[in-house]
């Protein structure tokens, strides 16, 4: 078992910020529950939207409830031909997770939430369009194409894929994006979910709050950690040299990206299931190279440091093996996490005080003003 790690001091490790109904994040030491559901029993049996819906509305739809839930989110894909020509002018070169934040702040601008009655549907806005902010750029600035942003795959995760290769993806893949939406939507007081509820605190809009968050999660000890683990996973022709390079990083105090959690201390619940489905991505694609690489990451991690892999880890591979491009890694994470955030935001409107905490103050004794001309 590793050691239970000191939560007190830096980074307000340890310390409640505020309530919450949404999640539970690492009680005794492992678990992740969504609104009371175990997110393995969401992931083994629940579609992403109904997942959004229990986030967003309060409890799992029924049926009825689902479809008409799909198919208002089905009719709310496209994107105003407004967003279509700034994203056009957005260079290749950029990195997506900017154009993610540049997408949903000029959707403020062009369906503003005048009121807060309107957050439900705001946030049902975001959460159709988003596949399409992403693909539409990367194929526009990558391949030339002004693709169409509506397609008739049923669910948000094969919607993306489908708009991203320009062909129907296979039942495996939807399935895999399905689980990956699920697992990445709720994480407590995380970062980038406590940014959007700082954000929120002030009474500000919710395009603002999002894209605080996405500013947020951008950050590779955050969200961009699959795309760091991609990199890092992709040097290594063999598990024995994986190995023998990490031995090599951990002497040199590198940090692992895609290792480790500010509250999880045995392991993330997260990783068991999407490792499981990187496997079956990996006998798909005949890979033996990539996922015996991660495994060998994992295996020394552990053994050297006692660190697990988190959510990120086998992320990479799993995406990588769907051929999405690593620098869309991120941005994914947002489609999902869009509906965490969200829900945040509406808990904090409904219950708000402006979050202000205090500093210690550490910079010198008062002193006297000394004008320009005699310093
Ligand atoms: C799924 C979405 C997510 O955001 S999950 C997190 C994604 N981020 C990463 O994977 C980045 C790599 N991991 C890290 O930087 C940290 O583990 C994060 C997640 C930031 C948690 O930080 P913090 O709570 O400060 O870590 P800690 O107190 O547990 O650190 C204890 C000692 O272990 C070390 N450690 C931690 N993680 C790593 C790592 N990945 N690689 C190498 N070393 C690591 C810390 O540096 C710390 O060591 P020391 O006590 O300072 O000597
Ligand atoms: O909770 C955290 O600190 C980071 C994390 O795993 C998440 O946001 O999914």
């Amino acid at each position: 078992m590793a050691e239970a790690k000191v939560l007190s001091g830096a980074g307000l490790r340890g310390q409640v910020a505020g309530q919450t109904a949404l999640s539970t994040v690492g009680q005794a030491g492992a678990g992740l529950t969504y609104r009371g559901y175990d997110v393995r029993d969401l992931a083994a049996g629940a579609e992403f939207e109904e997942v959004a819906y229990l986030l967003l509305y309060g409890e799992l739809p029924s049926k009825a409830e689902l479809a008409d839930y799909k198919h208002r989110l089905k009719a709310l894909r496209d994107l105003p031909q407004a967003l279509k020509e700034v994203l056009e002018r957005i260079p290749r070169d950029a990195h997506p997770m900017d154009v993610m934040r540049t997408g949903c702040s000029l959707l403020g601008t062009l369906e503003p939430e005048l009121t807060f009655d309107a957050q439900r549907d705001r946030t049902d806005r975001l959460l159709a369009l988003f596949p399409a902010v992403m693909c539409y750029w990367y194929r526009f600035s990558h391949h030339g194409v002004r693709i169409d942003c509506s397609s008739d795959e049923d669910s948000l995760g094969g919607h993306f894929l489908y708009l991203l290769h320009g062909k129907k993806p296979s039942d495996l893949h939807v399935k895999v994006m399905n689980v990956s939406l699920i697992l990445y939507a709720e994480h407590e007081f995380n970062a980038s979910t406590f940014t959007a509820r700082v954000c929120a605190s002030t009474l500000s809009d919710l395009y603002s709050c999002i894209t605080a968050a996405i500013g947020a999660l951008r950050g590779p000890l955050h969200g961009g950690a699959n795309e760091a683990a991609m990199e890092l996973i992709e040097r290594f022709q063999s598990p024995q040299e994986a190995s023998a390079e990490l031995l090599r990083m951990l002497e040199r105090k590198d940090k692992i990206m895609g290792f480790g959690h500010a509250i999880y201390k045995e392991s993330d619940p997260r990783n068991e299931v999407i490792k499981g489905w990187s496997k079956q991505l990996a006998d798909e694609v005949g890979d033996t190279v990539l996922y015996p690489v991660s495994e060998a990451i994992d295996k020394t991690m552990w053994e050297q440091k006692r660190l697990f892999p988190n959510a990120d880890f086998y992320h990479a591979s799993a995406y990588h093996f769907m051929g999405i491009p690593t620098k869309l890694f991120t941005p994914i994470f947002v489609c999902s996490r869009l509906t965490g955030w969200a829900a945040h935001v509406f808990e904090q409107r409904a219950n708000n005080r402006i979050i202000r905490p205090s500093a210690e103050y550490t910079g010198v004794e008062q002193r006297q003003f000394v004008p320009i001309d005699r310093r």
